[in-house]
Formats: C-alpha cells, sequence, structure tokens
C-alpha cells in the first residue's frame, strides 16, 4: 500500500485535506485521527507536522507527502518536489527593525532568528554571508525586541505580523514558497505515486480553468479559436445551420469574463461557461 502524508495542522493542512477529498480519496472524519486507510484506493494517510513530512519522504519512511515548499528545502532530506498544488503561497523573507539592515550583505557578523536554520544558512552561504543563526520554534518576530537577534528570516504572508512588531523586510525574497507535492527519488512506489500525482493535477486543473461553450459564425472560427486556445485543440462541431458551428475549450476561470467580451465582440453568441468537476488530461 502507498504511505502518503499530509499536514495534520497548520496553514496548509485544511487545504491539504480539502484537495486529498476533492481527488476521490478518504479523509479523516476526526482532527484527532493520525492513520487513514483508503482501501479501495490502495492508499494509508499519516497526518504528520509539514516539517516532520519533508524528513519522512526523504528517508523513505513514508513514499509521498504534501509540505510547503520551504519545509521541503529546509529538511535538504532528497526529497524532491513532484507539482506545486496552488496554495499555501507565501514569501519567506529576511526583516529588520526599518534603516537597521537593507541588504542581504548589511547580514555580515548579525545574528539572524529563523525556524527555517537549514534553508537560511544555505542562502547565506551563497551569498558569501557570515551571521550566526538562531534557531526558534516560532515567534520569529519577536527574538529583535527580546534583543537575542538583529535580523529574522521568516515566512511573510500578508506581512501583517511584521508591521506589528516595526519589522520591514528588506533584500529579494529568498524563497516564494507554497503547498507541494513531494516524493522520495527511487521510491519503490513510483506507479502509485504517478497516480496520486494524476489526480492532484486533475484537482489543480479543474480549479484553475472553466469550460467555456458558444455559438459562432463559420467565418469566425478561426478567431474565435485564437481567443481560446484551450489546453491542445477547442472542439469545433457542426451546427444543423451550416453557416454556424459549436465551439468548446477549456478557459483559464481568470479570463472568464474578459474572454466571454472579446467572444461577443467578435460575434460569438450563447456563450456558456460550466465548472470542471474533475478532469484527467
Ligand atoms: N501565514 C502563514 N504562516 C505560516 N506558514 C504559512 C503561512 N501561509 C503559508 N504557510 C506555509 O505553511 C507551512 C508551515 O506550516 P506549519 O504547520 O509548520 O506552521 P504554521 O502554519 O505556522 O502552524 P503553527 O504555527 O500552528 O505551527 C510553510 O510551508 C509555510 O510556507
Ligand atoms: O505575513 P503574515 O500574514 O502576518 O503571516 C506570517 C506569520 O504567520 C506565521 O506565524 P504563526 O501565526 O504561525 O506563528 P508562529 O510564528 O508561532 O508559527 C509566520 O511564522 C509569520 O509570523
Ligand atoms: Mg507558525
Amino acid at each position: 500500500m502507498l504511505r502518503l502524508a499530509v499536514p495534520n495542522k497548520g496553514s496548509l493542512a485544511e487545504s491539504a485535506i480539502d484537495m486529498l477529498k476533492e481527488a476521490g480519496y478518504r479523509t479523516r472524519r476526526d482532527p484527532k485521527e493520525l492513520i487513514v486507510t483508503d482501501p479501495d484506493n490502495g492508499v494509508e494517510f499519516f497526518y504528520l507536522r509539514p516539517r516532520d513530512i519533508a524528513v519522512y519522504v526523504g528517508s523513505g519512511t513514508v513514499d509521498a507527502g504534501i509540505t510547503g515548499r520551504d519545509l521541503l528545502l529546509d529538511a535538504g532530506s532528497g526529497a524532491e518536489e513532484v507539482m506545486a498544488l496552488g496554495f499555501g503561497a507565501s514569501t519567506f523573507r529576511y526583516a529588520a527593525r526599518p534603516g537597521e539592515v537593507t541588504e542581504v550583505a548589511g547580514i555580515s557578523s548579525r545574528r539572524v532568528a529563523t525556524s527555517y536554520p537549514g534553508l537560511v544558512a544555505k542562502h547565506l552561504a551563497q551569498a558569501g554571508v557570515q551571521a550566526d543563526v538562531v534557531r526558534l520554534d516560532g515567534a520569529v518576530e519577536t527574538a529583535i525586541t527580546l534583543g537575542v537577534a538583529d535580523v529574522i528570516a521568516d515566512v511573510v504572508e500578508t506581512g501583517t505580523t511584521l508591521r506589528a512588531q516595526g519589522l520591514e523586510p528588506f533584500g529579494e525574497p529568498i524563497l516564494r514558497s507554497e503547498a507541494v507535492f513531494i516524493r522520495r527519488p527511487g521510491t519503490q512506489q513510483t506507479a502509485a505515486v504517478e497516480t496520486v500525482r494524476r489526480r492532484l493535477v486533475g484537482v489543480v486543473t479543474a480549479r484553475h480553468y472553466v469550460l467555456m461553450d458558444y455559438d459562432c459564425p463559420a467565418s469566425l472560427v478561426e478567431k474565435a479559436c485564437s481567443l481560446t486556445p484551450g489546453l491542445e485543440s477547442p472542439t469545433v462541431s457542426p451546427l444543423q445551420n451550416p453557416e454556424w458551428v459549436a465551439v468548446r475549450s477549456m478557459v483559464p476561470r481568470s479570463q472568464t469574463n474578459r474572454v466571454m467580451d472579446a467572444l461577443y465582440d467578435l460575434g460569438a453568441r450563447a456563450i456558456l461557461v460550466t465548472e470542471i468537476s474533475a478532469c484527467r488530461l
């Protein structure tokens, strides 16, 4: 049976569980449930902390899992990213009191507090900066107020926590992170992991695209299709009236209204948009 790790708590847990449910897997009914067996799909789910998931997948204790890209890189466990999942987006950044440190080179000989010491040490080494990395479990922003660090490196989503502590980010983000599906290279379960990946691609695609149908004068079909090129190629079907055709195509959800306006202006009519509830590409 495939062993798959799922975040049990924190920012990624709810969305990860929703995504697995949408992909047709059994999920926990109670937050206290730590192991869920799904015999129909041949998967055993282990609900673990996302930080530990990167380590467990790297060591082969579990075959694959969902965690954050930042946690994966921090663990440096040898697990590899298979695909991004489109939720849990954040940046990972340095911050300090305004004007105190304004560029990465300025961190030299200072103290940097973080819960991601592996990631920060690697970044500082690449930048050729020598600094003391102070490892903390959380509430990293307070380390400067408490006088145990001059700089912090932490997850920034809205920036509210930094602002509340009177801190400002500086330098380019160290990393843009989001939830990722990871696996151990060389796992015995390659085919089973691939099935999970395809299902997750199906969910991400169904969320990202809508299905658009419209009727259009046959003479305009080339122009219309260039507005709705779809993933491979739009389906063009004849209508009873030989001067018109029906077109069906996948359109990025974010562009739905812009594309409908452009199609209407071109002369297309009966433009219908439908949700995709599942797909396999
Ligand atoms: N606002 C956020 N705060 C923290 N982590 C976030 C946020 N948004 C996304 N993430 C991602 O969630 C992962 C961290 O999850 P984790 O469960 O370890 O910590 P957490 O969400 O801070 O929860 P807790 O503080 O309860 O431990 C990282 O990959 C991080 O990039
Ligand atoms: O940019 P923001 O939207 O403010 O989000 C980022 C903050 O949220 C997380 O902290 P969390 O609340 O998880 O506390 P922790 O530091 O104790 O983990 C993270 O460590 C940052 O502090
Ligand atoms: Mg946290």
